[in-house]
């Protein structure tokens, strides 16, 4: 397959598909956005996606071990610091727990798992299964979409300023971090990504990939959405 021409080839792709399926699009999320979510549908939001967040650190432990190169691996295993702290960063994890605090949740309930939803244990399990036995294109394939996620965010933060003021800052901590953190890594997996992919076969694989934590990220708030 002629290098430039797939690169040009498969980014365009993403984008088509996160047009239609990213979770930017998904309903509770234009709700949030809005403005209209209640305190009790944030908190559950917050609960529900810490289980997302703690099982990152845990795929990528699943990926790092599929890579051969020492290159690769020190690249990938930043990820995991990002997310669990390392010298005097306390890491994503923590933040997200305090963004928990920041919208009345205690961390002890965060931590204990108690009240996630069985769709978002389903759809948390099948990522973290997908990245653990399929192939290395594959399984960075699926972490692409956070080439969407730092706008997202953005537009997130702008949101929770304007129509939520009852929730304190530093909850906001997280995503003010993450918008960086996702930039950067997202481009580091596209160019994986491009090196591994030799074949149209290896391109429907990857876009297939990113087509599958599409559906993921959709289903969770599918089961967040649906919550009484
Ligand atoms: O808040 C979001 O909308 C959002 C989306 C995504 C994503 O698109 O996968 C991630 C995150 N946040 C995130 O915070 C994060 O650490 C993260 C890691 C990954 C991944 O697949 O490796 N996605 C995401």
């Amino acid at each position: 397959m002629n290098t430039a021409l797939a690169e040009g080839t498969l980014e365009q792709r993403l984008h088509e598909l996160a047009a239609e399926r990213y979770h930017h699009r998904h309903p509770f999320n234009l709700r949030m956005h809005d403005g209209l979510l209640t305190p009790a549908q944030l908190r559950c939001w917050v609960l529900n996606r810490f289980h997302y967040q703690r099982h990152i650190p845990i795929k990528d432990a699943h990926i790092l071990a599929k890579l051969q190169d020492p290159a690769h691996r020190r690249g990938w295993i930043r990820r995991i610091h990002d997310h669990d702290g390392t010298g005097a960063d306390p890491g994503g994890l923590e933040r997200w727990l305090r963004l928990g605090e920041a919208v009345g949740l205690h961390r002890a309930e965060l931590l204990s798992g108690e009240g996630v939803l069985p769709g978002v244990r389903f759809a948390v399990g099948a990522y973290v299964s997908f990245c653990r036995d399929k192939s290395p294109l594959e399984a960075v394939a699926s972490s692409l979409t956070e080439l969407f996620a730092p706008d997202l965010m953005v537009t997130r933060i702008a949101a929770w300023e304007r129509h939520y003021p009852w929730i304190e800052p530093e909850g906001l901590r997280y995503f003010q971090g993450r918008v960086g953190q996702g930039r950067r890594d997202s481009r580091e997996a596209v160019d994986l990504v491009h090196l591994w992919t030799e074949t149209e076969d290896d391109h429907r694989r990857a876009v297939a990939a990113f087509t599958f934590k599409c559906d993921v990220l959709w289903s969770l708030l599918d089961a967040v959405d649906h919550a009484r």
